[in-house]
């Protein structure tokens, strides 16, 4: 564990470049309090043996002045050391958040599809913060704490070293007991962060599915999986809470021993005329004094062996590689045609035991429409996907006007080609937000162009608040068509000359579909579009129509030539039975088809 938290140190540790000074500023601020109070201290037994046994008021006035301005001084630099010392850990925690923050937003969509929403909210939020505690606190802490028992044991030792070492054997039952207790703390610790996002991933899986949950009567089932978890918590804090009174108990204990020891000694002391009372009395109290600080020591050490448990966490993460990176040598940015070519792409998942993509072919000239369409679990999408890089290729090469994707910067790629993805994608933000964020800067009469190009403006300003009206993910009170159509009108703002659209009308019935196929013709205008579709309507309007099986591209050619071919392709764009389906035109037939 120690190991493991000297790493987990190392690892964070550069996080504080920039704020050392103050750091070193707080450590300044703890040594002139331990000063101040050491002063205290010496004053208080002064006044003991001068002022209250002799009776005296003269011998009053000076030590107590002399306390009066020591504590003003300890006050001043406590607020100042302990303002610091708040500021530079939250300050810490936001510059990890972010660092962790920034991190996960470049990580490949399987590492989502494998870490549960929650836990990931978890990390980022509880496990960021105790990780603060290792590092900053755990730094000035240890610093403080070591500091202050050194200086009040040697004040002691200074004072009676006879009674000083008397005291000081029973110290090592200290780092016993914090021995003791701290390893089981942290898995106490580690299993609550556990189950705290746990937690958080029911709560959010059932309020995301809550339609499911009430049309097929699953409340009690949705209770209990929240009852499971939640009591996995229950279990985890109260051993987590009974285990760390155990340890302040122990600590009482051992303490009163400490002071009885004193007493004892001291009472020995003075009967044989060797120590006065308020020498008895300074030398308990630097014992008062030092006890603080050994109890924070000890403390300390089960909060690090705690934070590890989360710098663990936050350690996988970090350890998760994204699964494309910038080119090294990349070439320089260019106006781009959009002419896109795959050369024998094969593909597979980390992790996958087959290949998504094999030998895939395809050359889309600038300008035209590639329609991609094949039974569920072909692989379209992920032809999509390593389009637009979210993945490499295991093999072969995918060109943009003849560049390969690896050797062009990610964030012009990614400027190059517009993906309208499957599931319509919402910010939370006002529709005008939701469109500008195509090309933020754009007029307001542009974004009117482009909702009026996408068939969006006059659904948009008959709500409440026109384009101003405030939408956000789930909650929008827009049709899954009204949506599909702002989100049409931001990849109309984008000037990028290839378009990535992942099944445009999915989801939307025969109506809502016909009523985005026109926005989304004028979308196509002018650029490469690679349009994946189970949705054949548009297909006749394709340069090029690409079926794929299993991976494997299966038949390539027009909408004509396919159908004469009268190979899996014309079997797919057959209109059904009408009676079998219930449609009523060609076009919504082929919709129903897959
Ligand atoms: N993250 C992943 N890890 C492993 N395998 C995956 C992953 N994502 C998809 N696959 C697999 O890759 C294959 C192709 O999936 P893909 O999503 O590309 O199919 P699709 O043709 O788009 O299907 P649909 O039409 O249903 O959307 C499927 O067998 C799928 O199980």
């Amino acid at each position: 564990m120690l190991r493991e938290s000297r790493e987990a140190f190392r690892r964070f540790w550069p996080l504080t470049r920039g704020d050392r000074k103050w750091l070193g500023a707080i450590v300044a601020c703890v040594v002139v309090a331990a000063l101040a109070e050491t002063a205290a201290i010496l004053l208080f037994g002064q006044l003991t043996d001068h002022a209250l046994k002799a009776g005296s008021l003269a011998a009053f006035w000076g030590p107590a002045g002399a306390w009066l301005g020591v504590a003003a001084l300890a006050a001043l630099v406590g607020y100042l050391g302990n303002s610091l010392a708040t500021w530079t850990a939250e300050r810490f925690v936001l510059r990890l958040r972010a660092a962790v923050f920034r991190h996960v937003q470049d990580l490949p969509p399987h590492f989502f599809q494998r870490h549960r929403q929650g836990d990931l909210v978890e990390r980022l939020t509880g496990d960021v913060e105790s990780i603060e505690q290792l590092v900053v606190s755990g730094v000035v802490g240890t610093v403080s704490a070591g500091f202050s028992a050194v200086f009040y044991a040697t004040a002691a030792f200074w004072l009676r070293w006879d009674l000083a070492l008397a005291t000081f054997v029973l110290a090592p039952l200290f780092l016993l007991a914090a021995r003791r207790f701290s390893g089981r703390i942290a898995e106490a610790s580690r299993d609550g962060r556990v189950a705290d996002g746990a937690i958080t991933s029911v709560v959010e899986e059932s309020l995301g599915n809550v339609v499911l949950t009430q049309a097929y009567n699953r409340q009690c089932d949705e209770e209990r999986r929240l009852d499971r978890e939640a009591r996995a918590w229950l279990r985890a804090s109260v051993r987590g809470a009974r285990l760390s009174e155990m340890y302040e108990q122990c600590v009482e204990v051992v303490e009163t021993l400490c002071v009885l020891t004193v007493i004892g000694f001291g009472v020995w002391e003075i009967s044989a005329g060797r120590m006065t009372l308020g020498q008895l009395l300074t030398f308990a109290a630097f014992l008062g004094y030092l006890y603080p600080p050994v109890r924070n020591l000890g403390r300390l050490g089960l909060t690090v062996t705690a934070a590890t448990a989360g710098a663990r966490r936050i350690g996988e993460i970090l350890d998760a590689e994204p699964a494309v990176t910038d080119p090294t040598t990349p070439v320089p940015a260019w106006p781009v045609h959009g002419r896109l070519a795959f050369h024998r792409v094969s593909f597979r998942y980390p992790g996958a035991r087959r290949a998504s993509l094999r030998n895939i072919e395809l050359t889309a000239q600038p300008g035209e429409l590639i329609v991609i369409t094949g039974p569920s679990g072909a692989g379209k999408s992920t032809l999509a996907a390593l389009l637009t890089r979210f993945y490499d290729p295991s093999a072969g090469a995918i060109t943009l006007d003849g560049v390969p994707l690896t050797d062009v910067p990610l964030r012009f790629l990614r400027e190059q080609i517009t993906l309208l993805p499957q599931r319509t994608l919402i910010l939370n933000g006002t529709v005008r937000e939701n469109i500008v964020c195509g090309r933020p800067g754009a007029s307001a009469d542009e974004i009117e162009r482009a909702a009026r190009n996408a068939a969006a403006h006059d659904f948009i300003t008959a709500l409440p608040d026109g384009y101003d009206t405030h939408i956000a993910p789930g909650t929008a009170a827009l049709s899954g068509g009204q949506l599909q159509r702002i989100a049409i009108a931001r990849a109309m703002l984008r000037t990028s000359p290839v378009l990535v659209l992942d099944e445009p009308t999915a989801g939307l019935d025969a109506v809502a579909a016909r009523q985005v196929v026109q926005p989304l013709r004028r979308l196509m205008s002018g650029r490469t579009t690679i349009m994946i579709t189970h949705d054949l309507s548009l297909a006749p309007d394709a340069d090029r129509i690409l079926v794929v099986d299993r991976g494997r591209l299966v038949e390539t050619g027009t909408h004509t030539e396919l159908i004469a071919r009268d190979g899996a392709y014309a079997r797919l764009a057959a209109p059904l039975p009408e009676t079998a389906t219930g449609a009523s035109s060609p076009e919504d037939t082929m919709i129903l088809r897959w």
